[in-house]
């Protein structure tokens, strides 16, 4: 039989020498064969799994359905049909980062934020007072989590002792900057982890990236670090910042972002101080189909020694549309929707360690992210009621969804809605008619969160 190749689909692999290929002696057939039987594979089976094989020029649409339906089954045993979700709140801090990535167009040059800039600047930085205020709007509206991810402002340091330190310390070496230089300033990394811990809601900041800003300087470890955070109100870590976890990767869309080994030792210092984490892969650029397995290898590790830490796995599709890789020319485009389904499969039958996959509607909208919940994720992320950095690269769908979105959204492939925690431990399955809201959070009592957006004047997003 001809299969239909899908030539457009295949990763855009040809300008960069890389050590890292798809090259295997493996063959599809029997990576396939493993990933059913719930054997646990290696590199050289996820690379036959997430190309269709290695001895088909792009990606043969018969195979793929075969992968697809393999993961599909693989989320059938191991979490059921609930479709699952939190409702949260997104609060970024700031934006001033000078790291550079060039994937990245959240970030604004921090010196456009200094006092004696004569410009105006397109970002923003939060007071933690600030900060408060936003996530206490948030929690009156029912929301169980914040998630807070910001640009590593050159004024943002731990707490004052780290302040102490970092004043002494070579600005070129620590890219320290003193908070009076700045017309406003984001407070310590402590005052804000203080500021969004209100009431009881779980808070979910701290990439490994910032963990590492939060420590740069001093010879902590980031077991200290984690752990003052925790004490300041930290509950878990999301893990960004991965991006891809091989060097010859991050080298050219990173070059200024921590290397894979401190990524790595970043998260499972917070794992042995307690906390939680999440795992995540930003694809879809310059890697080549085998540092995708690579860096599903390396969390499926990390798993291993955080002792089952991480909650969730969230792949990430690079939106490319106002970035510097694209307006350079590095490359021409993201991932085809065939390469984003195999990444979601091939994450749910490689990671036999990590229980829940989420499918991102921030980065695939809904149509696409309800039809991966059929190729192995089984979380459909969160209501989040605001985002900056996939909309600052061009992302186009969205800021929020409500509950009845959800619930709409869900059974309508025949699944069944469930809000959980952060760590998914309590979940409440959502049955009935509309309206629905959130139940779970410190003071949700069910009313939507759009209509109590409403009622409090501030206008929905989308
Ligand atoms: C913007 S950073 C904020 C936190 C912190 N500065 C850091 O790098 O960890 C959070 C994550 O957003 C993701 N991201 C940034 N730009 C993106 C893009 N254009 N497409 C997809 N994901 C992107 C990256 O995975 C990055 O690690
Ligand atoms: N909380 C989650 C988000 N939030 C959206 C982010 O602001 C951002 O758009 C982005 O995801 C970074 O690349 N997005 C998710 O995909 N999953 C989440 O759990
Ligand atoms: N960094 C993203 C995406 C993300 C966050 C937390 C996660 O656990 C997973 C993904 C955010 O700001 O929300
Ligand atoms: S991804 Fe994070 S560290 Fe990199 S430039 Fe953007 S905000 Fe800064």
């Amino acid at each position: 039989m001809t299969s239909a190749l899908d030539p457009e689909a295949v990763p855009d692999d040809g300008d960069f020498e890389f050590d890292v290929v798809p090259e295997t002696d493996q063959g599809f057939e029997n990576a396939l064969a493993k990933a059913r039987a719930g054997d646990r594979l290696d590199v050289a089976d996820g690379i036959e799994l997430i190309t269709t094989g290695t001895d088909v020029d792009g990606i043969d649409h018969e195979r793929k359905e075969r992968v697809l339906q393999a993961a599909d089954e693989r989320r059938r045993d191991v979490v059921g049909e609930d479709v699952t979700f939190v409702a949260n709140l997104n609060n970024n801090v700031t934006t001033a980062c000078n790291t550079g990535c060039l994937f990245c167009n959240f970030k604004d040059t921090a010196h456009t934020f200094e006092a004696e800039y004569d410009g105006e600047t397109d970002g923003f930085t939060k007071t933690p007072t600030e900060s408060r205020q936003v996530v206490a709007d948030a929690l009156d509206m029912g929301i169980y989590e914040v998630t807070s991810v910001s640009g590593l402002h050159p004024a943002f340091a731990l707490d004052d002792e780290h302040h102490e330190m970092l004043r002494e310390s070579d600005w070129r070496e620590t890219n320290y900057k003193p908070p009076e230089r700045y017309a406003k300033h984001p407070g310590t990394y402590v005052e804000q982890m203080d500021a969004m811990s209100v009431g009881d809601v779980h808070l979910h900041s701290m990439t490994p990236e910032e963990g590492y800003h939060a420590k740069r300087g001093t010879d902590w470890t980031y077991e200290d670090v984690y752990g003052r955070l925790a004490d300041a109100g930290l509950d878990s870590v999301p893990g960004t910042a991965a991006e891809i976890l091989v060097d010859e990767v991050r080298d050219v869309i990173c070059p200024g972002k921590i290397d894979t080994g401190e990524w790595l030792a970043a998260m499972e210092a917070a794992g042995n101080v307690g906390l939680d984490l999440t795992a995540t892969i930003m694809y879809g650029h310059v890697e080549t189909a085998a540092h995708r397995v690579v860096h599903l290898d390396e969390v499926r590790a990390l798993q291993e020694r955080v002792d089952g830490a991480i909650t969730e796995f969230v792949p990430l599709s690079f939106v490319h549309q106002q970035t510097p890789l694209f307006e350079h020319g590095v490359v021409d485009g993201g991932a085809s929707p065939a390469e984003d389904a195999l990444m979601i499969a091939v994450s749910r039958l490689y990671l036999d360690n990590v229980e829940h996959v989420q499918s991102s509607w921030v980065k695939y909208g809904d149509e696409r992210g309800l039809k991966y919940l059929n190729c192995g994720a089984d979380d459909f992320m969160g209501t989040i009621l605001s985002e900056e950095i996939t909309k600052r690269a061009g992302g186009e769908y969205g800021e929020f969804r409500s509950f009845d979105d959800y619930v709409e959204m869900i059974r309508s492939i025949g699944r069944r809605p469930v809000e959980r925690s952060t760590d998914y431990r309590q979940r409440r399955a959502i049955e009935g008619d509309g309206p629905h809201g959130p139940r779970l959070g410190p003071r949700a009592d069910g009313t939507p969160l759009l209509s109590r957006r409403d009622v409090d004047g501030v206008a929905a997003d989308d």
